[in-house]
């Protein structure tokens, strides 16, 4: 298991499949590791080499402040494609991942080749963040998480509670708090509404139409601002590829491999 040792902290990264497929980065959402991805893994596989890894605070990467920026998130993922050897790849990243992503494509264009930004925002509502942190601070992650889970999912799948949703839940609670804090701070600070209209890299937007984190106008937002950007919706909410794994591989499949 590769662990990027940068001095006080590491950052766990992982590769599977044939380093002869066509690379494909993922990044994951807030409070979900690079396990969120398993279950897509086997119909990935079979066109995409997968490079993924754990933010910092959260599955096996480590943390040591409570703030951090989108742009010092970027410059981790940027860092583990260099401890990866990737020159380039296309990139799908899940809201923080997708904000992430959203930074990777202004200030790092030459390590990208699509850009995939799904359920993701431009800028969040900044109380809401706020307020999340105090909670946090004061009561922990326990006292957010079936509120999280149940924007992260459809009310039937969390009605009907399968493995993949305990999985998620599991690996909510085992977040650093210090760490989710810190993803939070870098969420609420950021403005990145004007900034994307200088993305030129070949981009696909996917909107969950019961996504109540970052709603669909959020997504439109995306899409209006970044010129030639194409939009996918789902019928679904915040991580649409756990309750529609297959759709979601066909349409990254399309976009990114005309397939
Ligand atoms: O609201 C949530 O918890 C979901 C979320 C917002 C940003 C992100 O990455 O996940």
């Amino acid at each position: 298991m590769p662990l990027l040792n940068l001095g006080e902290r590491s950052l766990y990264w992982r590769t599977d499949g044939d380093p002869s497929k066509t690379p494909l980065l993922l990044l994951n959402s807030l409070g979900t590791d690079h396990s969120m991805w398993n279950v897509l893994m086997p119909e990935l596989l079979k066109d995409f080499h997968v490079l993924r890894m754990d933010k910092r605070g959260h599955g096996g990467s480590s943390n040591v402040t409570e703030q951090c920026s989108i742009a010092e998130l970027g410059r981790d993922v940027l860092a583990v494609l260099d401890a990866a050897k990737w020159p380039r790849t296309h990139l799908c990243g899940v809201s923080i991942g997708g904000m992430t992503g959203m930074w990777l494509g202004l200030n790092a264009p030459e390590r990208l080749d699509h850009l995939v930004l799904s359920n993701t925002s431009a800028k969040v509502v900044t109380e809401v963040f706020a307020d999340r942190i105090k909670l946090i601070k004061d009561k922990g992650l326990q006292a957010i998480v079936d509120q999280a889970l149940g924007r992260f999912f459809t009310q039937g799948f969390v009605t009907e509670a399968s493995p993949a949703y305990h999985s998620i839940r599991e690996v909510f609670l085992q977040c650093d708090p210090g760490g989710y804090i810190a993803c939070c701070t870098a969420i609420r600070d950021m403005d990145q509404r004007q900034d994307i209209a200088g993305i030129k890299l070949p981009t696909m937007v996917i909107i969950g139409d019961q996504d109540q984190s970052t709603v669909p106008a959020m997504g439109e937002q995306i899409v209006s601002q970044i010129a030639g950007a194409s939009v996918e919706r789902m019928p679904l909410a915040h991580i649409p590829m756990i309750e529609d794994p297959k759709s979601y591989v066909q349409i990254l499949r399309k976009f990114l491999l005309g397939t």
